[in-house]
Order: structure tokens, then sequence, then C-alpha cells
């Protein structure tokens, strides 16, 4: 269970008491989620989400998500609405912790994403780069290419005690990377983790995408590498042709790719692995004492790091040209 920081019932009902939702019923912790700590509030006004902002969400970028979120539901994105309080602030602090209160959107996640899910998403995925036109703010990757040599280093030796010759196969992936990633392709606010726990759907239609602490300025097309990653692979680690058709042909029913970002998907696919598979080791590795949360698996990341080094093109991955 994610909750990282524990809050006091006074303080949580002081807290919400300043934000006008209606005084405070239930506030329950959120099973699910590694990065930060999540409450569902129960007011007399309704149902919100209460995030405390855990180690890996930097303060000075809030205030870019709280703005972007509030740019794509401005433009019609299901996306959660940051609430402000009696001062107009979005953003606060709680328990030692940077704050913010958010709309809750109704909708489940989906365990096993089916071929007709991975249309939606790569629609929905589309539409949210289209959206995202004309926000004022950037923000850099800080978990693209230059990000990963940290990481690895911050693992060291230890990720063979995961896997052995695992940090080997890591340095030699970044290496490749540092001299060859695609340069120059479309680029705009991108979400960057996409993964299934954090796309709502009611029956098969996408309700809503929570979830924008990692969203940044890179290239759109890196963007469908993290969903095809974390969408289109079955349990044993083949990769579903099915669902990754479904996702590119959703994708390009609103953003059809240009050939550079065609040639570019096996690249992007290999690297985005790579990040996964590098932030999960971190994690694997530094459990927080007393912590309620289940690290990630990052060997589910090596798997599929394997299939895209065998990968030609991206025909591999669905796309019919
Ligand atoms: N706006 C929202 N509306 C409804 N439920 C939400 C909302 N925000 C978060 N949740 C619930 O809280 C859970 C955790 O939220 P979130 O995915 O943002 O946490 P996280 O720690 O950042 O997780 P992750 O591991 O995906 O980075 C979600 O799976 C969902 O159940
Ligand atoms: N979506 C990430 C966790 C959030 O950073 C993962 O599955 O590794």
């Amino acid at each position: 269970m994610a909750v990282y920081t524990e809050v006091a019932d006074d303080e949580m009902a002081a807290f919400v008491a300043r934000y006008g939702i209606g005084e405070l019923l239930a506030a329950k912790g959120i099973a699910e989620g590694v990065e930060n700590s999540n409450y569902l509030l129960h007011t007399k006004q309704g149902v919100y989400i209460l995030t405390l902002y855990e180690k890996r969400v930097k303060a000075e970028d809030l205030p870019f998500f709280v703005a972007l979120m509030q740019h794509l539901a401005d433009r019609g994105l299901n996306c959660p609405v940051p609430v402000r309080d009696s001062r107009g602030e979005a953003l606060s602090r709680l328990a030692g912790r940077p704050a913010a209160i958010v709309t809750f959107l109704d909708g489940l996640s989906v365990k096993r994403p089916s071929a007709v899910h991975c249309a939606e998403v790569g629609r929905s995925l589309a539409l949210l780069h289209q959206a995202g036109e004309g926000f004022g703010m950037e923000r850099v990757n800080a978990l693209s290419v230059p990000g990963w040599r940290p990481l690895a280093e911050q693992a060291g030796a230890d990720a063979d005690k995961v896997s052995p010759g695992l940090a080997k196969r890591v340095m030699a992936e970044i290496e490749r990377h540092e001299r060859s990633w695609p340069q120059g392709l479309p680029s705009g606010v991108i979400h960057a983790d996409l993964f299934p726990n954090n796309v709502f759907f009611i029956g098969d239609k996408l309700s809503g995408l929570i979830d924008f602490y990692f969203a940044c300025t890179d290239a759109f097309a890196y963007d469908l590498a993290i969903c095809l990653n974390s969408w289109c692979f079955e349990a044993d680690a083949s990769f579903n042709l099915t669902k990754g058709q479904a996702m590119l042909a959703g994708y390009e029913s609103v953003r059809p790719l240009i050939q550079a970002e065609v040639e570019a998907l096996p690249a992007l696919c290999r690297g985005s692995a790579l990040r996964f598979l590098l932030t999960r080791l971190v994690d694997w590795l530094n459990v927080p004492p007393g912590a309620l949360v289940k690290p990630h698996d990052p060997l589910e990341y090596d798997r599929k790091l394997a299939f895209h080094q065998r990968v030609g093109d991206a025909r591999d991955y669905g796309l019919k040209r």
C-alpha cells in the first residue's frame, strides 16, 4: 500500500477545511500506486483525492503538473482537476510534504487489457498530445537518456543480485542509447507513465487519465513506446501483435506518425523498457523501512527489453506500413 506519510486525523480535517469542499467525513489511504501517498477523501460535498508528493516528485515541478492538468481539463480531456483553497492556491503542504487535492474520476483500471482497450489508449494518447498544444510551460524529461546512467550507478553491483549479469547488460544498453538516441522528433507535452493503472474505463470506453507526475516535454512517439511496453505484452513477455496494431491504429486515427517517428519506434521502445527497468531496479533495492509498498518487478522489463533487442522495424509492433 503506497502510504509513505501518515496524517493525523485533526491535521487532515483542518487541511480539508481550507478548500471549501465541505466537512471531511472520511479519509482512507489508497492501496494502489508506488510513487506518492494518496488518500481518498469523502466530504459533505463529494469525493476527492489528496496526494502527498514523495521522493521522486520535485517540489519545483509541481506548478507544471498542476497547470498541465488544468490546461488539459480545460481542453476537454478527462483528467483530475486541482482544487484551489480559499486563497486560490492548488498547492500546499501537509505533514511535512507538498500536497494537493484533485477531483475524483469515475471508472476502473483494467488488469488484463484487450485489443479494444489498447485502441482506446492509443486514441486518447494522441488526443492528450493534441490537447497539450499551446501549454505554456516546459519540463525536461529527467528520466530520459541522461538520467539512466545515474540510476544504474545507484543500483551498482547489487543489480546482479536481482539477476546475474544485469549490471553489465544495463550498462551496454545505456551506452548504446547515449550514442544513438533519436533526435528532432515531433515533441510536446507527454504523459510518460500511461500504464494500465493510470487509465480508467467504464465498460470498454476509456473514461479518464490520471497520474501526471512524470509528464514532461519530450517526443510524442516516446510516449507511444511507453504505452506499447506497458499495454501490449502478455504475462510471458511475448508481444501481442494484435494489441500493438490496435494501439498504433488508435493513435494514428487522431495523429498519424511521420516517417522519422516510424523509424525511431524500435529504439524508443527499447529505451523506454530500459527506463522502467532502471527505476524499478533502484526501487526494488531501496524499499524504505516500514513503507507499506510492494515494489514492481524490474525483471518484467528486462524480459521486454530482450524482445526489443530482437525487433527489426516498426512492423514488429504492428504498424501496417
Ligand atoms: N483523480 C483520481 N480519481 C480516482 N482515483 C484516483 C485519482 N487519483 C488517484 N486515484 C487512485 O489512487 C491510485 C494511486 O494513484 P496514482 O497512480 O496517481 O499513484 P502513484 O503513487 O503516483 O502511482 P504510480 O505507481 O502509478 O506512479 C490510483 O490507482 C487510483 O486508484
Ligand atoms: N509505472 C511505473 C511506476 C510509476 O513510476 C512502473 O510500473 O514501473
